[in-house]
């Protein structure tokens, strides 16, 4: 039987493990379309399924990595054929089901998007659950009425997946971007990525955060959350949103209700995981056309093997961008 390569974590009572190991397909999951995976990347959310107690990874042995796109090499499905290049993102990958830190996946075909035209597997990857985070953030501000007259939209966590491609895509868009860092060896990137302001992170977190502050932005792209979140609707303008999809600053809010009440601030949650399959295939199409972002800027590109340090990296707040991992 045919063997490959990929990347397990492994939890006992004694100890745990991470590393790349010799699996077989017999190792693989159930599901209906076996994929030969190009490449993965790396987003927070992996971080924590390379960590003994990172409440991500439910059962063990097992093979994180919730992005994957690749070849098709079998099907049970009718919609999926040998040869079809697919992009895997979000569900059970990589939380209960294997995922992509492997030469091979074995996936349900209702997962499963066609590569759009206008991405190579490995824009899509640079891309990943990040990028279609960032492009679902600006799709519900957007129906909520935001465009680029309505003032200067703020991208927190600015240097990281979501918000390097949140820069990119709202900047490309038209956009007036600001974007808040805790990287001060970063402001040219992200003026390169077109922010046209430069925040630090203490410059958006407030030590005493006031029920109402001064009216600075029309919305904001969050992957952040904690206290730079209360701190940012504290500031968003009258009628204005926040699309938040993070918890790197922390998981609570000590808001009030003021910014709701006050000034109809809505706050929005963002989920890539479970988001439906019709949304899931026109943000994709979006991406590979009007929203595509400036990937060759952000994207860095790994081996399987280097896989353990860019994921201690990510825990640390060090990537910088997106981390495509290379698997052909
Ligand atoms: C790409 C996406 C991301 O990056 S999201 C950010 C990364 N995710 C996390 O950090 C979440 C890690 N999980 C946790 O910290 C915990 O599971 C928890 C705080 C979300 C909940 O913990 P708690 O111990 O309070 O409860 P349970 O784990 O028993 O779950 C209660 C209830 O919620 C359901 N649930 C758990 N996780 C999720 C999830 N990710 N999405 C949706 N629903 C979730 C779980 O099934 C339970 O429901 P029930 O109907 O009672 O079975
Ligand atoms: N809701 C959803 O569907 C999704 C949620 N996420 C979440 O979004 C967040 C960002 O994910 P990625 O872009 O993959 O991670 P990333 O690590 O690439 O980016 C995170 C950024 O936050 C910064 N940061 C770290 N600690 C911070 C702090 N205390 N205060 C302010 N900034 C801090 C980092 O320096 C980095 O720039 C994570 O919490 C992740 O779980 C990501 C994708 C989908």
């Amino acid at each position: 039987m045919p063997t490959f390569q990929a990347f397990v974590v492994n939890k006992t009572e004694a100890e745990f493990t991470a590393g790349v190991e010799t699996l077989s397909m017999d190792d693989l999951p159930e599901g209906d379309v076996v994929v030969r995976v190009h490449y993965s990347s790396v987003n927070y959310k992996d971080g924590l399924a390379s960590i003994p107690d990172g409440k991500i990874v439910k059962t063990y042995p097992f093979v994180p990595g919730i992005d994957l796109a690749g070849i098709v090499v079998s099907s049970n499905d009718a919609r999926f054929r040998e040869g079809d290049e697919v992009i895997a993102t979000g569900y059970e990958i990589g939380v209960t089901h294997f995922g992509g830190y492997s030469e091979y996946a074995r996936l349900h075909g209702d997962w499963l998007v066609p590569l759009p035209k206008g991405l190579t597997l490995r824009e899509a990857m640079a891309i990943g659950t990040a990028g279609f985070t960032a492009a679902l953030s600006i799709h519900r501000l957007e129906e909520l009425g935001l465009v680029p007259e309505r003032g200067p939209v703020l991208v927190t966590g600015a240097t990281g997946g979501v918000g390097s491609l949140a820069v990119s895509m709202l900047a490309k868009r038209g956009y007036t971007v600001a974007a808040s860092t805790g990287k001060a060896t970063e402001h040219d990137y992200l003026r390169a990525l077109g922010a046209k302001e430069v925040l630090t992170r203490e410059d958006v977190t407030a030590e005493r955060i006031r029920p109402l502050d001064k009216q600075r932005w029309a919305a904001a792209v969050d992957p952040v959350g904690g206290r730079t979140l209360a701190t940012v609707l504290s500031r968003i303008r009258y009628g204005g949103a926040v699309a938040v999809s993070g918890l790197t600053g922390g998981v609570e809010v000590p808001t009030t209700v003021h910014p709701f009440i006050l000034r109809g601030v809505s706050l929005l949650g963002i989920d890539s995981v479970y988001c439906p399959m019709d949304l899931r295939l026109r943000i994709w199409e979006q991406l590979a056309s009007d929203l595509k972002p400036d990937l060759e800027q952000i994207v860095h590109e790994i081996s399987l093997h280097e896989l353990p340090g860019a994921l201690a990296r990510i825990l640390r707040g060090e990537l910088r961008g997106r981390t495509v991992v290379r698997l052909v």
